[in-house]
């Protein structure tokens, strides 16, 4: 079975049409996900982290049923989203990383070894007893990210992390993404983030306009936003 099967999702939110008949099986290692402002990015992400349930077709990551099997999903998959902010409970740093730990069934005294090893992998040590409110929105999403790498997903899903990070600490931040074994679904509206990827799906309208390689759907992605930016009909945009 793929890593990543997700079969003819359809999502409909209080009968809003949100995502229809999506597709994405693959093993590729790093996915692409593109598409317009209100194309159904983010709510593709939320469908195959597991957070809300497809109303038509299903999610498996890694062969958990992510939707069902919550305790399984959060060793498959995990999410950080663009506003560390709405990821974030917990007070202090330990606190935060410790809690997906503790759901997925861990004893304490390994919750506490394993909050230290992965705030010592980003030499983050002397993090733990901080209180998250004082960091900075990068610092905040770098918490984020240890909280989600604690827990050893095969999957992360990327949704646009970037945004709002200054240039060195995105880059920064790049790096240590692009560094990771996992297998990372990068959703964008920017070309530029996915171009060396091994596979890239394009929504629009929540459907998907093509997926495959690269080069192929980045090429006709880039013409289509290119020419929708040249209209001058507003009627045209999303929403
Ligand atoms: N629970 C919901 N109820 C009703 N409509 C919804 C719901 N969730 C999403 N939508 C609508 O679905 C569409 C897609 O939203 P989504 O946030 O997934 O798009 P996106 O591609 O991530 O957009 P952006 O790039 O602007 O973040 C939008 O028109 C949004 O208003």
């Amino acid at each position: 079975m793929p890593l990543i099967d997700a079969q003819n999702i359809t999502y409909a939110p209080n009968g809003v049409p949100v995502l229809s008949d999506v597709t994405l099986v693959s093993d590729a290692r790093r996915i692409g996900v593109v598409g317009r402002n209100g194309s159904g990015k983010t709510s593709f992400a939320r469908v195959l982290a597991g957070l809300v349930a497809a109303d038509k077709g299903q999610v498996r990551i890694a062969g958990a049923r992510v939707a069902k099997d919550r305790k399984a999903a959060l060793g498959a998959v995990g999410i950080l989203f663009q506003n560390p902010d709405h990821q974030i409970i917990f007070p202090t740093v330990e606190e935060e990383i410790a809690f997906g730990l503790a759901q997925m069934g861990h004893a304490p005294a390994e919750v506490a070894q394993q909050v230290q090893a992965i705030l010592g992998q980003f030499n983050k040590g002397h993090w733990a007893r901080a209180a998250i409110h004082q960091l900075s929105q990068g610092q905040r999403q770098l918490v984020c990210l240890m909280s989600i790498l604690a827990m050893r997903p095969q999957v992360i899903l990327l949704d646009e992390p970037f945004a709002g990070l200054d240039i060195p600490t995105a880059m920064h931040l790049s790096r240590v993404l692009e560094g990771l074994e996992a297998t990372l679904v990068h959703i964008t509206h920017d070309p530029g983030m996915v171009r060396s990827y091994d596979h890239v799906l394009w929504l629009e309208g929540g459907a998907v306009m093509q997926q495959g390689r690269p080069q192929d759907v980045l090429q006709a992605f880039e013409a289509r936003m290119v020419e929708l930016g040249a209209a001058d009909d507003l009627s045209d945009l999303a929403g």
